[in-house]
Parts: C-alpha cells; sequence; structure tokens
C-alpha cells in the first residue's frame, strides 16, 4: 500500500487536472490517477467558449458559465506564465449564423446584437445563400484545448501534482461514511479527499446518471494567400454545426451529438453529416484539405447540468458531467472545488449541481406500515396481516445473514414507483434485487427508483442485468456494492449474479457465469448467480465458493411457471447452498410448488410486477411462498395409485 496522499483526483481530463494545478498552487498535495483514454471529451473538443451561442436557458448553468468565461483570461495567464506556453486563448466572439428568420420579436427583444441578411455578410463574407441572418455574441470566443490540456500537464509536473498516468480506478472502498481507499489495476491508494473527475466513465465508479454522448469532430486546412488573413477569423455556430478556426490555419468542423452508448470511431454517415452542414453553412469549406477526423465523448447528465460537489461521503467530492461544456467549465469548476476541499466553503452556486438530485424521496418509512392508498390488499382471515413469519427458527440464512421471509421480489416493470413499494410491502419480502446499470443511468421507470425503498427494512440484492459477459458483470457488481454503501448498506456485499449475452430467451452463460463468480467470490462478494437449472454448474459454482444458486424455473418473464423440475430437484438434493428458483414464476400455485419442492427461496419480478393489480398479487405470492415452505416442512403424503377412502373402514353401519 502507498503512502497517503492529501488529495487523490480520479480522471485526468481538464476537470482533473485543472482541479490539480489548482489544489497545487494553494498548497495542497495532488495525486492524479488517469486511465489515459485517447477518446477523453478535452481532447475532441472544439474548445468554444460559448454561453451565449450555445443559448442556454437563463438559470444556475448559465450563471456557472459566464462566471468561468469571466475567469478565462486570467486562467489562462496563469497557465501561460507557468509554462511559457501559448494556450490559443482567442476572445474572438461568436456569429451564429440562421437559416430561419426568428420574429421581429425576439430580434428587437434580444439583448445580443441581430445581424440582417446584409450585415451579417460584412461581418463573414462567404456565408452560404441560405443563411437569412444571424445573432453576433462578442464576448464570447474560443481556447486550442489541445493546447490547455498539454499547458496543465506541463503546469502539474512543474509544480509538483503526481499525474499516474495509466492508473485505472477501479472501485472506491468506503468505511463508516468515508471513503478509506482506491483500488486500482495497480493496487491500493489511500488519500484524505477523493475528487471523481473522470467525465463519462463516472457511472463506471459511483452509481451517477453520467452516459457518454458521442461527438465525431473533422478538421481542416484554411488555406489563404500570403500576406492575407485567414478566410475565417471568428466562430461560426450556425444550425447543428460549427466552424472555428484557429489561429494556426485549422479549423475544426463539428459536431455529431450521438446517443449510442460506448460505441467507438468515426462513421461514414457522421463525416458526411458534418460535411453537408459546415458546407451549407460554409460553402468553402467543400474544397478545403482535410486534416484530421475524430471523436469523443462527452459526459452527459439527465438534466445536462454538471454534477459538484460533496456526495455521500464527506471526504467524496464529484466534479463531473460538464456534458457541453466542459472546456469553458474548467476554471470555475476548479475554484469552486479547490475552495471546497481546502476552506471546506460551499458555494451557494453548488446547490444547484449536487449529485444526489437525481434522488426521489425515499418510501414511507416502515415497508409493513406502508398504507394501500391504490389497490385494496385484504386481511388475512384471521386478522393477522403478515404472511412472512414461520417460526423464528426456519430462517433463511444467506452468507451468514438471516431473513425470515423467503420470497425475493425485484424492482423492474412495475406501473408505477408508489405501486412498486405497495407490492414489495405487501409481499413482506425482505430481499429486493435491483438492476444496478438501469438504475446507474436512470432508466425509464428507474429513475429514483433506488432510493424509492427504505433500506434500513428491506436487504438490497444489486443484480448485473444487462450485463453480456463476464468482464461487465464484474464491473456492474462493484459498481451495485458501492450504491448499496452509499444507500446505507456499509456491509452489504450481495450481488445477484447474471451474465445473459442471449436477447432472446434471457439464458445465462454458464461460463461467463462461472468465470465471473470465482472472480466477484475472491473480492469478498456473496454471489447469488442466476443459472439455467443445470446441477453440474450448481455444483461447481457451490465449489468456487457461491452464496447461493438461482436455477430459473423458465424464461424471464415468460409466467411459464417450473418447466424445469426435474433438474431443480436434482440441485436442490445436492447443494449445501441455498437454492432460489428464479425467474418464470407465473402464479402463487407456482412460487408454491417451487416451495413445496423443497426451494429455499423463490424469486418473482414479472407476475408481480405485471399483474393488473401487484399490491393483491404481491400479497398472493408471499402468501403461497409461506404456504409452499410449510407444506414442505409439514411432509406432504406419499402419492398411491388408489383410492384410499378417508373416513375409517371399520365400524360403518350395514
Ligand atoms: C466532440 C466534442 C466537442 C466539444 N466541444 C466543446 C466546446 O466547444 N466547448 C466546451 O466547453 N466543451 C466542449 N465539449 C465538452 C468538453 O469537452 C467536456 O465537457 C470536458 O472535456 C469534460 O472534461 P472531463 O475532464 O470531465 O472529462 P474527459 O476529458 O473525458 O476526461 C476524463 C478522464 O478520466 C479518465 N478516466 C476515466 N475513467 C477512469 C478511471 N476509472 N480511473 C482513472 N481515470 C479514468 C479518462 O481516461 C480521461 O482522461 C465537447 C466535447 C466533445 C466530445
Ligand atoms: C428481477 C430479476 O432479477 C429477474 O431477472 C428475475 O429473474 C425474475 O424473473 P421473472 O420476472 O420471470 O419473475
Amino acid at each position: 500500500m502507498n503512502a497517503t496522499n492529501d488529495i487523490i483526483i480520479i480522471g485526468g481530463g481538464i476537470i482533473g487536472m485543472a482541479i490539480a494545478v489548482d489544489l497545487k498552487l494553494r498548497g495542497v498535495s495532488v495525486t492524479v490517477c488517469n486511465r489515459s483514454f485517447p477518446q477523453t471529451a478535452s481532447m475532441a473538443a472544439a474548445g468554444m467558449l460559448a454561453p451565449h451561442a450555445e443559448a442556454l436557458p437563463p438559470g444556475p448553468l448559465l450563471d456557472l458559465c459566464l462566471k468561468s468565461r469571466w475567469l478565462y483570461p486570467e486562467w489562462i495567464r496563469k497557465l501561460q506564465d507557468i509554462t511559457g506556453l501559448n494556450l490559443g486563448y482567442n476572445p474572438c466572439g461568436i456569429l451564429a449564423p440562421v437559416y430561419d428568420l426568428p420574429t421581429a420579436d425576439v430580434r428587437h427583444n434580444n439583448k445580443d446584437q441581430w445581424l440582417d441578411k446584409t450585415a451579417i455578410r460584412l461581418y463573414q463574407p462567404g456565408l452560404g445563400d441560405d443563411v437569412v441572418g444571424g445573432w453576433w455574441y462578442p464576448e464570447d470566443g474560443q481556447v486550442d484545448n489541445r493546447q490547455v490540456m498539454q499547458a496543465l500537464r506541463q503546469a502539474a509536473q512543474q509544480l509538483g501534482v503526481t499525474v499516474r498516468d495509466g492508473v485505472t480506478v477501479k472501485t472506491l472502498q468506503q468505511k463508516q461514511g468515508k471513503v478509506t481507499s482506491i483500488l486500482t489495476n495497480q493496487g491500493e491508494l489511500e488519500g484524505n479527499t477523493y475528487i471523481i473527475a473522470n467525465g463519462s466513465w463516472a457511472s463506471q465508479i459511483l452509481p451517477l446518471p453520467v452516459r457518454p454522448m458521442k461527438g465525431q469532430m473533422l478538421a481542416v486546412k484554411m488555406p489563404h494567400p500570403p500576406d492575407e488573413p485567414y478566410p475565417l477569423q471568428r466562430v461560426l455556430y450556425g444550425p447543428q454545426t460549427y466552424l472555428v478556426p484557429r489561429q494556426n490555419g485549422r479549423l475544426i468542423i463539428g459536431a455529431t451529438s450521438e446517443d449510442v452508448g460506448w460505441t467507438p470511431h468515426n462513421t461514414p454517415q457522421g463525416i458526411e453529416m458534418l460535411i453537408k452542414r459546415a458546407t451549407r453553412l460554409y460553402p468553402d469549406v467543400a474544397n478545403w484539405e482535410i486534416e484530421e477526423f475524430w471523436w469523443g465523448y462527452r459526459p452527459g447528465t439527465p438534466d445536462e447540468l454538471p454534477l459538484l460537489g460533496h456526495y455521500g461521503c464527506n471526504n467524496l467530492i464529484l466534479a463531473t458531467g460538464h456534458y457541453r461544456n466542459g472546456i469553458l467549465l474548467a476554471p470555475v469548476t476548479a475554484f469552486l472545488i479547490a475552495d471546497l476541499v481546502i476552506n471546506q466553503k460551499s458555494d451557494p452556486i453548488l446547490d444547484h449541481f449536487q449529485g444526489d438530485r437525481f434522488h426521489t424521496q425515499p418510501s414511507p418509512p416502515s415497508a409493513s406500515m406502508t398504507p394501500f392508498n391504490h389497490y385494496p390488499v385484504p386481511k388475512t382471515t384471521n386478522g393477522h396481516n403478515g404472511t412472512s413469519s414461520l417460526s423464528p427458527t426456519d430462517e433463511l440464512v444467506i452468507a451468514g445473514r438471516k431473513f425470515h421471509s423467503r420470497l425475493m421480489t425485484g424492482t423492474g416493470k412495475y406501473p408505477s414507483i408508489p405501486i412498486m413499494q405497495q407490492s414489495v410491502a405487501a409481499s413482506e419480502c425482505q430481499i429486493v434485487t435491483v438492476a444496478v446499470r438501469r438504475v446507474q443511468t436512470n432508466a425509464p421507470g428507474h429513475e429514483g427508483l433506488a432510493e424509492a425503498l427504505d433500506w434500513g427494512k428491506i436487504w438490497m440484492l444489486p443484480n448485473t442485468a444487462g450485463c453480456k459477459t463476464a468482464e461487465e458483470a464484474i464491473r456492474v457488481a462493484r459498481l451495485g456494492r458501492e450504491m448499496a454503501k452509499l444507500l446505507g448498506q456499509e456491509d452489504n456485499n450481495f450481488v445477484k449474479l447474471e451474465v445473459i449475452p442471449d436477447t432472446k430467451y434471457l439464458l445465462p452463460d454458464p461460463i461467463g457465469t462461472l468465470t465471473a463468480a470465482e472472480t466477484l467470490v475472491k473480492e469478498g462478494f456473496a454471489v447469488l448467480p442466476y443459472i439455467n437449472a443445470d446441477p453440474m454448474l450448481a455444483k461447481r459454482l457451490e465449489e468456487v465458493g457461491c452464496a447461493t444458486v438461482m436455477p430459473l424455473g423458465s424464461p424471464i418473464g415468460s409466467g411459464q411457471g417450473i418447466r424445469t423440475q426435474a433438474n431443480i430437484e436434482i440441485i436442490i438434493e445436492e447443494a449445501h447452498i441455498p437454492v432460489v428458483v428464479d425467474a418464470g414464476i407465473g402464479t402463487p400455485s407456482e412460487a408454491s410448488q417451487a416451495m413445496e419442492m423443497g426451494a429455499d427461496a423463490v424469486l418473482i419480478n414479472s407476475a408481480i410486477a405485471l399483474a393488473k393489480n401487484p399490491v393483491l398479487m404481491a400479497k398472493a405470492m408471499g402468501m403461497a411462498t409461506v404456504a409452499g415452505r410449510l407444506a414442505y416442512l409439514s411432509g406432504r403424503i406419499p402419492i398411491k395409485d388408489y383410492a384410499i377412502a378417508s373416513s375409517p373402514l371399520t365400524g360403518t353401519v350395514v
């Protein structure tokens, strides 16, 4: 283990490096862990400083951007003084041509300068015929972001920041509300404060809704006659495209905005679109020499605002999600975050950018006290509303943790979060599985879901749904552990392991599952693998140290019931760990059937969530699970070929 570092910054893009330099200048020891990925947003960007041309609506983001634009000249001067490098800072103004005339009202009321068809051509000759006028934003400008990156790295080196390239942070270790260390591909590192500044990849470390928005770019070379200036001197920010002329004659053309996940590369379609739009705006571009194509990932967030400030633990700070304006926002981010670290001073503007703003209201304090507002749930005949308790000794024990309910439920597919909350309460289950990926990306139907349950009462079972390979599942499992910790379950090391490459039947990959299970068990996880009902695989998983096995009854969501009965019976017979029948259960009788067979528990999602009355069905499933368990414990009568009369045959009246 390394010596303790004061501040550890995860990510060495413009945000991480700007914070590092600022902190170092204030006298703190800083280490930057940087995975060194070429397609970082900071290298891909166009470098526009364009709060006005981007047409940001009035609000906290515009305020933050304006503050940063105001800080820019001084920030650049500081970096130039340290490094002696030219950063291509150019407050050249931005011209924003349009193809459709805005209404006279808008033109009249807007405080920015409107230029008509003739005036705009005086500002910029050579515009395309479709341009009918435009806006002039004299205070916007540009910087050469690649030069800025070089300067930040050089400044960091000169000042004594430790930059560890090639170090990928895999997970944060937390204890009692504090991050204690980070685990990296090169070992463990300890610090006092940890700053998450890894752009689009933030969601790989913490359950944050940051996702990549791919942008493709292209650069051409502007020609110019000897002793004459380049034809473009200021940024042209046209409809869906921009042209950013550098002072050395390079013209940056951008950009696509694609919600395609981590799909890499430039594509013919993307480049064709860029060229088409650029030549409509400024036709001469069509003949200029192409210098380069590239692409990068903007760190997008659901509300397009960055995530800044403390998050979860008191020594964990976010500085990510800068989406389209991270180059512009670097100086203000560095300033505010350095202040927060050193002076423990949180500028009020940071209130708008808190990482927990996507969390919704928690569920009512006690699941069992939840009022059933939407669907009536009848009391059982004896007036007892509970179904889960059998006898105190009949507990389900998984990885040393005891549960009295043997029903596990899911959180997906419900018509609404309140109905999910009520269903969980009605089922009286104690373990609820949560799809880490969907929660972290705030996928439709999963917004605020993680916060909707009272994790003081329900045990979270993070699952790796959506993972097609062992590697993905391992990564998502680690995220799940962080998610559980952040939601207050410090000691939760459970993971429901799903490795499912097949999208039609959602059948799990046995080899990927075993591989991932081996790694996760070694990392201290209590692994609950979802498997086909394969007794040999179940045995192997038990041997590598899994906490349960979870054979499927039939394909997920199919409601076909227990089609794999014979194999599940073998698994139950042979296993020394709990067997949880997972997936395909469609009715309470099938839940009961699994329990009567001797399964230790059942996991049911679709049959509850998609029922006409989910809350009522949840109640029924809870009762059926108990009934099945009681039946199993009671010992069923043997099956006979012939009838045996119920009433005694002796002593009958003739
Ligand atoms: C095509 C395009 C055009 C843009 N144009 C503009 C513009 O004109 N003006 C503007 O203001 N903004 C623009 N942006 C947005 C801007 O580039 C980003 O908001 C900004 O660069 C984000 O900086 P960052 O440091 O947060 O992320 P990045 O620059 O992506 O840096 C993140 C760093 O973290 C590292 N990392 C990732 N995971 C780990 C890990 N687990 N452990 C260690 N290190 C890790 C990565 O390797 C990378 O070095 C543009 C973006 C794109 C893609
Ligand atoms: C939520 C979950 O983990 C499901 O993948 C699980 O397998 C349940 O399957 P059903 O939806 O068929 O009940």
